[in-house]
């Protein structure tokens, strides 16, 4: 494509096998200096789609900032100038993110070390800009990446004051999962010519995203979703709240059930936010609650759940959230909690994705315990295979003179297991439903599976509907996804709500969709290979 030795190093390093579609139509028309609207499914590599030829086209020998990337979030700002670092390190390109939140000071100072790419939040970049830190002059390559998300944030006139301090002659590209179609008049006004570039799939979702929902009531809700962890046992989840207050509510009530989960949302400060993101990538978190803060480009790997605690009002949200798992060719789960109120919200859902989201019936509390015991006897094997018997030798005689050994074991378990919801109940601040829609109808009155050019839901054999239980781990789709014999039989072979657990994509990232029992649609566009190096 035009790339040159110490960029073929970078993309070496990072993994990549062969470009996605998006890459592959997209990177030979920006390296023409032409502009370009990327539309392509969340996951899709659209990051180094743009990244990659602005990091070519960087001339070295000059300090200007030649590439200007602007995102909707300070964490997606943060994750974009990461990720082009490393695209550049070894062409030596200097990266800087500016956001708002931290220390302006600091970043004036960066600043002067002349990064040739910068990436910010566009606040804080117009600050810049007006106090004369960031000069754009000689902007080669401006980048709108969510645009959508920036126009729906009502960052239009800020864009628009920082276009007005590039040259005409600038390159302009705009990228996003969904393009709604307010986002022409961005076309129209800030570029030239631009060509449209979609990546063709079936569905705007990834169809390497299982969308489920459960119909719960508001105050039924939080007791359900810690079920269902149970029964799913994800790895990394991401759970969505409408507001800042659930946000707070949801993470303190997973913590007082033993979870280990924080929240973040605009409220907290930066510090805050950068540490737990810090801490969720590292896997300390298991759940990171979030508002729709988090909703767009983060890509975590090892993300297997999205739930949706609170439908989103925005059908484009919908989209975009659950694309933070089934990254990469990576498998994921999502699951969606709606009121019957809001029946209505899912089907315009349905209605943008073409996918209908399969049903799930709540777990029961045995259900969970079940699940739960499952993961506590896991733990317990993991437990045991780290301890050091002989430093405990003589106090466990005592106990196994004193105790029945089933006693014994029965403790380890109890001691593992989360507390449930009789032990700890949590109450969650009811939020206001949702305006009903108006035209109203929608729930159930659409046939079953008519949408996707016949044979129903997406995974074919799953379209009977109704799934008990709740999606637990295991399934027939990877033939035994288990991370260890002990867990496969855990009474876990219902299908739906599959973990999509990080275990099984090692080895099978490269043939996702032959993974995937019962899926006649291989809709989705591409897949994407990547050396299993980590
Ligand atoms: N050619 C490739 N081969 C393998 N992996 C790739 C390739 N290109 C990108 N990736 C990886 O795919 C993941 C998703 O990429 P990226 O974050 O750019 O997605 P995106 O399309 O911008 O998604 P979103 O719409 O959610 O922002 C990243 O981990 C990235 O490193």
């Amino acid at each position: 494509m035009g790339l040159s030795e110490d960029l073929l190093k970078a993309i070496k390093r990072n993994g990549y096998e062969e470009a996605t579609p998006i890459q592959e139509e997209t990177i030979p028309l920006v390296l023409k200096g032409e502009d370009v609207i990327g539309q392509a499914q969340t996951g899709t590599g659209k990051t180094a789609a743009f990244g990659l030829p602005i990091v070519e086209d960087v001339d070295i020998n000059n300090g200007d900032i030649q590439a200007l990337v602007i995102s909707p979030t300070r964490e997606l700002a943060i994750q974009t100038q990461e990720e082009l670092y490393k695209l550049g390190k070894d062409k030596k390109v200097k990266a800087q993110v500016v956001y708002g939140g931290a220390d302006i000071r600091r970043q004036i100072n960066n600043l002067k070390s002349h990064p040739q790419v910068l990436v910010g939040t566009p606040g804080r970049l117009l600050d810049h800009i007006n106090r004369r830190t960031v000069k754009l002059d000689n902007l080669k390559t401006i980048v709108l990446d969510e645009a959508d998300e920036m126009l729906n944030m009502g960052f239009l006139d800020d864009i628009e004051s920082i276009i007005k301090k590039t040259p005409e002659s600038r390159q302009t590209l705009l990228f996003s999962a969904t393009m709604p179609p307010a986002i022409k008049k961005i076309g129209v006004q800030f570029m030239s010519e631009p060509h449209h570039v979609k990546i063709k799939a079936k569905e705007v979702t990834t169809d390497l995203v299982d969308q489920f929902y459960v119909r719960s009531k508001d105050f039924e809700k939080f007791d359900t979703m810690t079920r269902l962890i149970d029964v799913q046992d994800p790895d990394l989840t991401i759970v969505f709240g409408r507001t800042k207050r659930r946000v707070d509510e949801l993470s303190k009530g997973l913590e007082a059930r033993g979870y280990n989960a924080s929240g973040i949302h605009g409220d907290l400060t930066q510090q805050r936010r950068s540490q737990i993101m810090q801490q969720f990538k590292n896997g300390k978190i298991d759940i990171l609650v979030a508002t729709d803060v988090a909703a767009r480009g983060l890509d975590i790997s090892g993300v297997t759940h999205v739930y949706n605690y609170d439908i989103p009002q925005d059908p484009d949200s919908y989209v975009h959230r659950i694309g933070r798992t089934g990254r990469a060719g990576h498998h994921g789960v999502s699951l969606t909690f709606v009121t019957p109120s809001e029946m209505d919200y899912l089907r315009e859902i349905e209605k943008l994705t073409k996918v209908r989201m399969l049903p799930l019936k709540p777990p029961t509390a045995d259900e969970a315990l079940k699940g739960q015991l499952v993961n506590a006897v896991s733990k317990a094997d993991e437990i045991i295979g780290q301890t050091e018997t002989v430093k405990f030798e003589e106090e466990a005689e005592k106990l196994i003179a004193k105790y029945e050994p089933i006693d014994l074991a029965a403790a380890l378990l109890n001691n593992i297991t989360k507390d449930d919801s009789s032990s700890v109940p949590v109450k969650i601040t009811p939020e206001r439903p949702l305006p009903r829609h108006k035209g109203g109808g929608g729930g159930g009155r659409r046939s079953g599976g008519s949408r996707n050019g016949g044979g129903g839901y997406r995974g074919g054999s799953r379209s009977g509907g109704g799934h008990s239980g709740g999606g637990y781990r295991g399934g027939s789709r990877s033939g035994g996804g288990s991370r260890d014999g002990s867990r496969s039989s855990g009474g876990g072979n219902r299908e739906g709500g599959y973990k999509g657990s990080r275990d099984n994509h090692g080895s099978s990232n490269r043939s996702s969709s032959s993974n995937r029992g019962g899926n006649s649609g291989a809709s989705h566009s591409f897949s994407i290979r990547k050396k299993n190096n980590d």
